[in-house]
């Protein structure tokens, strides 16, 4: 029986990880929760899971859940609040596994709080890496902590590589849906809405990660992610455009030949793998029928109308806190456009500015990665409020 603390249980990824527990519940039982502010939704996965211990970084939500707990007959658990209470649930002595699964950098201190107690992480947190790459890593090795994958991408190269020598990796190729927007241009794209922006063709994800996925933002974080999780230089991490998410991403090897992952997109599929590693578990997800699929295809994305995926290939090669700055830059101009503040187009442009106006630092210790994050969405700030 493992052990598990979903860090973010009221999200897309908290709740695929609830669904895989519940399927087994010989093999996993939870014992420690945390969210933002959806109480209802936690109230009710606490009546179902029986955590031992919860935690909320909303005030408000914290005081109504203390308030509403005592009605509860069937669970009674130790009720945290803020960020030192998530980072104590994911450094509870009990967990086995921490699933880190909260969205944006917020998720960054109590992801390496579970690291600091030497766990398992399932890491579908990309943010943590992208911000602070190298700290993280150097924090897994002293500590003897096990990061495992949860992005699908991530995953599936984790998958493809598991038995070979790094040596004989050519390249990797990082698979992309190419969101709703795919095949269109600049142009087209000026008038883009959040309720289009949202329609991604082929995952159901939160908010965030979606509009990241149709501005190509997340490949570009999913190329700085696997840059950290792989050990791997920048020129050997690929993207190629595959509009049906069934191939998750492929290995290149010197020899010429490839290795892929394959199944239906459905992360329940990366998170099961992750939490019952190295073993695999029964009918996670559905079987392909293979007679029925239309087609794989793959092309090269386009650099210029999703510039952001070029942002983050050069904040990746500009180093230091030029990967915290692409990050938080981000998650200020996603948050804007979502508000109806700035336009779909106006994405790229402030991130490209903010980078301009960065001053780099050597990422030598957290400090410095969150006076970064700190700095880039003030500045962020400032530049929406002078265009707008
Ligand atoms: N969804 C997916 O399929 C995939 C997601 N990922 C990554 O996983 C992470 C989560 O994504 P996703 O599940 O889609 O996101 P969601 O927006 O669906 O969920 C986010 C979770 O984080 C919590 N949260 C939000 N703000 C805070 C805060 N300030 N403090 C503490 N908790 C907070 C939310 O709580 P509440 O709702 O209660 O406020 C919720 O539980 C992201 O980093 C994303 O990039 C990676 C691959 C695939
Ligand atoms: C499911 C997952 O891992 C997401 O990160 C997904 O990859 C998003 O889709 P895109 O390929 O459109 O970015
Ligand atoms: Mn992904």
């Amino acid at each position: 029986m493992k052990n598990i603390v979903i860090l973010g249980s009221t999200g897309s990824i908290g709740k695929s990880t609830l669904d895989v527990v519940s399927k087994f519940p010989d093999k996993f039982k939870i014992v420690g929760l945390t969210a933002g502010k959806n109480i209802s939704l936690l109230i009710k996965q606490i009546e179902q899971f029986s955590p031992k211990v919860v935690a909320v970084s909303d005030e408000e939500a914290y005081q109504n859940l203390k308030s509403q707990i005592s009605n509860l007959k069937s669970a009674n658990p130790e009720i945290l609040f803020g960020t030192e209470g998530i980072s104590s649930v994911a450094a509870m002595p009990d967990a086995d596994i921490v699933i880190s699964a909260i969205v944006g950098s917020v998720g960054l201190l109590p992801t390496i709080a579970a690291i600091k107690t030497g766990k398992v992480i399932g890491l579908a947190n990309k943010e943590t890496l992208v911000m602070a790459g190298n700290i993280v890593t150097a924090l897994v090795k002293k500590h003897g902590a096990i990061l495992l994958p949860v992005d699908s991408e991530h995953s599936a190269i984790f998958q493809c590589i598991k038995g070979h020598e790094k040596s004989s990796i050519k390249k990797i190729i990082l698979t992309a849906s190419g969101g709703p927007f795919i095949g269109k241009k600049t142009e087209e794209l000026k008038d883009i809405s959040p309720e289009n922006a949202l329609k991604h063709p082929n995952w159901n994800m939160g908010r965030k990660i979606t509009i990241d996925s149709a501005t190509l933002m997340n490949k570009g974080l999913e190329v700085i992610e696997a840059h950290y999780l792989f050990d791997l230089p920048v020129e050997k991490i690929d993207v190629l455009i595959h509009p049906q998410s069934i191939v998750h991403s492929i290995v290149e090897f010197i020899d010429g030949t490839y290795i892929a992952q394959l199944s239906r997109p459905d992360m329940k599929g990366p998170i099961a793998y992750a939490l019952s590693y190295p073993e695999r578990l029964h009918d996670v997800v559905e079987a392909i029928d293979w007679q029925r699929l239309s087609g794989l295809t793959f092309q090269r994305p386009d650099y210029t109308t999703f510039s952001c995926l070029s942002l983050a290939y050069s904040a990746l090669k500009a180093g230091g806190t030029m990967p915290a700055v692409l990050n938080a830059s981000n998650e200020i101009a996603v948050t804007a456009f979502l508000d109806g503040i700035i336009s779909f187009n106006s994405i790229p442009v402030i991130i490209e500015k903010v980078m301009e106006f960065h001053k780099i630092h050597s990422a030598d210790n957290i400090n410095i990665i969150l006076e970064a994050d700190k700095w880039a969405r003030k500045k962020t700030k400032e530049i929406i409020a002078y265009s707008s």
